[in-house]
């Protein structure tokens, strides 16, 4: 389970230029607050700005929250970042890939970092190849990739050592359509008894992605998380039949609401 409580974070503006104007501060996180179950997929929907990709970059323990707390499975990242980053798997939005390495190579190096050992990684490596039907791609070197083709990769890397939580920054960005599908079921796959219950988290701004895929949607605006719930508990509080219609109320307040 993945625990997010009070989260804040404020970027400073970068050191005053000679003689340019002070920028403000920007305030990306103000108060976020979620639970995501095991054996369940969490939606984290808002607004471009609104502060996902902030929240889930101090889940990684990318950069550090300047308060609330970030708990997997009850373990603080920020006491324990070890334990707690061992037990997850993360696609973050820079992907970053080590472009003279093959895709196989990308994703080795990466379980070795995790302290797989290589048999074990290799094998991994297959299975989750044809998995996201991408084993012509391994023994290419990962520069010149296309968008989506550098997604499944660094999806690959997030899940070569099997983590239980798997924490993934607009997936589905340059996927096409087949590959959006295919994700979409090993996702499905992954939080199923069959696929080991996974805690599963991801963060997007499509609307029909979250009706179609989240077991549960924690909308996010302004930095505060601003309601959690089932995509029919979220319409039923807001009065509508249509998501995108409940989306925007949440949101955006009544006043955006036609
Ligand atoms: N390193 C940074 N320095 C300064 N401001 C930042 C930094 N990272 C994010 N921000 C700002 O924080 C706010 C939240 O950004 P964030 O990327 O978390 O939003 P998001 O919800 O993921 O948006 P999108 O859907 O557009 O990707 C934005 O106003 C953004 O400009």
């Amino acid at each position: 389970m993945i625990r997010i409580e009070g989260l804040a974070k404020t970027f400073a503006p970068p050191r005053q230029r000679l003689f340019g104007a002070r920028a403000a501060p920007v305030q990306a996180v103000r108060d976020v607050s979620f639970t995501a179950a095991n054996g369940r997929i969490t939606g984290l929907l808002g607004p471009n700005g609104a502060g996902k990709t902030t929240t889930l970059r101090m889940l990684a323990g990318l950069i550090a929250p300047d308060a609330g707390t970030l708990e997997v499975d009850g373990i603080a990242v920020a006491q324990r970042p070890r334990e707690a980053l061992a037990r997850m798997g993360v696609l973050s939005d820079a992907r970053g890939l080590y472009p003279r390495l093959t895709a196989r190579e990308n994703i080795v190096y990466f379980s070795a970092l995790q302290g797989m050992p290589r048999e074990e990684a290799l094998a991994r490596a297959e299975a989750l190849a044809q998995m996201l039907e991408c084993t012509p791609l391994l023994d290419r070197r990962t520069e010149g990739f296309s968008q989506g083709e550098r997604m499944k990769v660094a999806l690959a890397r997030a899940l070569v050592h099997d983590p239980s939580h798997i924490v993934l920054d607009e997936p589905t960005n340059g996927l096409d359509v087949v590959a959006t599908r295919a994700l979409r079921e090993t996702l499905q796959w992954l939080a199923s008894p069959a696929g080991g219950g996974k805690c599963i988290v991801f963060s997007t701004h499509i609307m029909q992605e979250v009706e179609r895929l989240c077991d549960e949607v924690v909308v996010v605006a302004h930095g505060r998380t601003v309601a959690q719930g089932t995509v029919p508990e979220l319409r039923a509080r807001c009065g509508t039949r249509d998501f995108e219609e409940a989306f925007v109320k949440l949101a955006y307040g009544a006043e955006m609401v036609a």
